[in-house]
């Protein structure tokens, strides 16, 4: 009956999909497709039943959705923020950090983490931006011969690895140099091991996961706790010298201080280690929470964002050279100077080419939400307990928004920003439950970025990327390119 209701409810906003079968609904339709091609199967979908489609995946109504229309009442709506099934995979390692959770929890913690973004704390951060991809771009320079086909991901990777656990929680972890680091390399393999399950949805179901894929199974078990672990223990260290300096007579509210009293640079875990929800410090599974949620969301995302900029960058040389000649322009042409986050926001230029990357390969494809009653979107009842997944890659390849939509156009986005409709392009998505680390994101790419075009010219050597639609956007040829050192 309570199917039928929604069913019914479904019909009467309009809204249409392939006619299910009993039991199984439309999950049919799944089999046979990867998240490779997920792209083609969700395109034919839209062509026969437009911009919002209807499936059943069992007793489970979902629907698809790249309507800018439809995604403007969701991502303003203050009730439309519980995230689906699909986010459930990550709970193991994040718990109920602020990705994950809802309601009061999650409204009170986001008060407290906006405060932790604040432009004066990510300023501090651009050093580390800068450091760590000067390593990378040393070790890379073996490659530089204008032949060799360079993978970008796995190196990309290990960099934001660096650069997240420093700004995260304050300690380095030489990712890049020793990458079989224990902490290191349980991040990339959970990684990995998410991405493929997403892929999979059998594998999502943890008991069939524990029986099928046992040595994995394990493997994940092993590596959420080498990481709580390791959380825990920086935790306890850091929470311990802030004591001291308490009991010193050094702390001062809003700084970080080390054994000798000396101001050091704040990470986003001696923030939370000041704050307090209604008077009381949060404790540390709570603080573990919210550093492991940095620590998922905050390097994945921006290795997708920085892989496929170079990668256009290398198969649009105008693009490039334009890029070159701006950072030319605002940093001056030493190579070796480390750039300042003013430099980074005069960079306009490589901003439109970094927000035009994320408009054709979203970091973030899609993302997920769950009525929890009966809401009313664009003019439509919607039943509760409905899955939404907002195709939000191919909402920003909505020729009604974008002109030439599968073009690599910067310069669309120079000075027109009044002119683009802000829930047509939502790479960070939008509204309360938007993105609190964009602009930390912002700046680690602008900087990576120009350091790489700084030092070497891209070329276009290698295959084409070819996206795979996972919880992070990677792709199956990984971004190959080739490097040439500027003179
Ligand atoms: C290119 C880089 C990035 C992109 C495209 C991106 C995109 C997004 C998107 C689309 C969401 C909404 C997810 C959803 O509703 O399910 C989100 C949420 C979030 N992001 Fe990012 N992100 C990026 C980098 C980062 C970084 C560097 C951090 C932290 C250092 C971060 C921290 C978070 C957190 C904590 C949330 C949850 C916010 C909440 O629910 O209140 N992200 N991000």
């Amino acid at each position: 009956l309570y199917k039928r209701r929604r069913h019914v409810m479904i019909a009467k906003a309009g809204i249409r999909g392939p006619t299910p079968l009993p039991l199984f609904g439309n999950m049919l339709h799944f089999v046979g497709n990867t998240t490779a091609n997920a792209y083609d199967l969700f395109d034919k979908l839209t062509a026969k039943y437009g911009k919002v489609v209807r499936m059943w995946m069992g007793n489970h109504c979902v629907l698809f959705v790249r309507d800018a229309k439809f995604f403007e009442d969701i991502f303003k709506s203050q009730q439309l923020i519980t995230k689906n099934n699909l986010y459930d995979l990550l709970s193991g390692w994040l718990g109920q950090g602020l990705l994950l959770s809802t309601g009061p929890k999650w409204f009170s913690r986001r008060k407290i983490i906006t405060p932790t973004f604040h432009f004066k704390i990510l300023e501090e951060f651009v050093e580390i931006f800068d450091q760590q991809s000067h390593v990378m771009v040393k070790s890379l320079m073996e490659k530089a011969d204008g032949k060799t086909v360079v993978h970008m991901f796995p190196k990309v990777c290990l960099m934001a690895l660096d650069i997240i656990t420093e700004t995260a929680m304050g300690v380095k972890v030489h990712a890049q140099e020793h990458p079989e680091f224990p902490y290191a390399k349980a991040v990339t393999d959970t990684s990995n091991i998410m991405s493929d399950r997403f892929v999979k949805p059998f594998d999502r179901f943890d008991g069939y996961f524990r029986i099928f894929h046992n040595q994995k199974y394990h493997q994940l078990q092993n590596n959420i706790k080498i990481m709580h672990d390791f959380t825990d223990k920086v935790i306890n260290e850091r929470r311990e010298a802030l004591q001291k300096s308490i009991d010193s007579g050094t702390y001062q509210a809003g700084s970080s201080v080390d054994e000798m009293g000396i101001k050091k640079r704040m990470a986003f875990l001696d923030v939370l280690l000041q704050s307090t929800v209604g008077g009381k410090p949060l404790t540390n599974k709570d603080i573990r929470e919210e550093v492991d949620t940095f620590m998922f969301e905050g390097h994945d995302t921006t290795t997708s964002g920085i892989c496929f900029t170079l990668y256009l960058l290398s198969r649009h040389p105008d693009v490039q050279q334009k890029v070159l000649e701006e950072i030319h322009s605002v940093i001056g042409e030493d190579k070796e100077k480390p750039v300042t986050m003013k430099d980074l926001q005069e960079l306009k230029y490589l901003d439109c080419v970094i927000k035009e990357s994320q408009r054709l390969y979203p970091s973030v494809p899609t993302i997920g939400r769950v009525t929890e009653q009966d809401v009313v979107i664009n003019g439509v009842t919607i039943p509760a307990n409905t899955n939404i997944t907002l195709l939000m890659y191919a909402a920003m390849k909505d020729p009604d928004y974008f002109p030439k939509p599968e073009e690599f156009l910067p310069e669309r986005f120079m000075n027109t920003e009044d002119k683009i409709n802000p829930f047509a392009y939502v790479p960070f998505s939008a509204g309360p439950r938007n993105c609190i680390g964009q602009k930390f994101a912002m700046a680690e790419m602008k900087s990576t970025v120009s350091k790489m075009v700084r030092h070497f010219e891209l070329l276009p050597l290698g295959e084409e990327v070819k996206p795979v639609m996972n919880m992070v956007l990677r792709s199956e040829t990984d971004a190959q390119l080739g490097l040439r050192v500027r003179k």
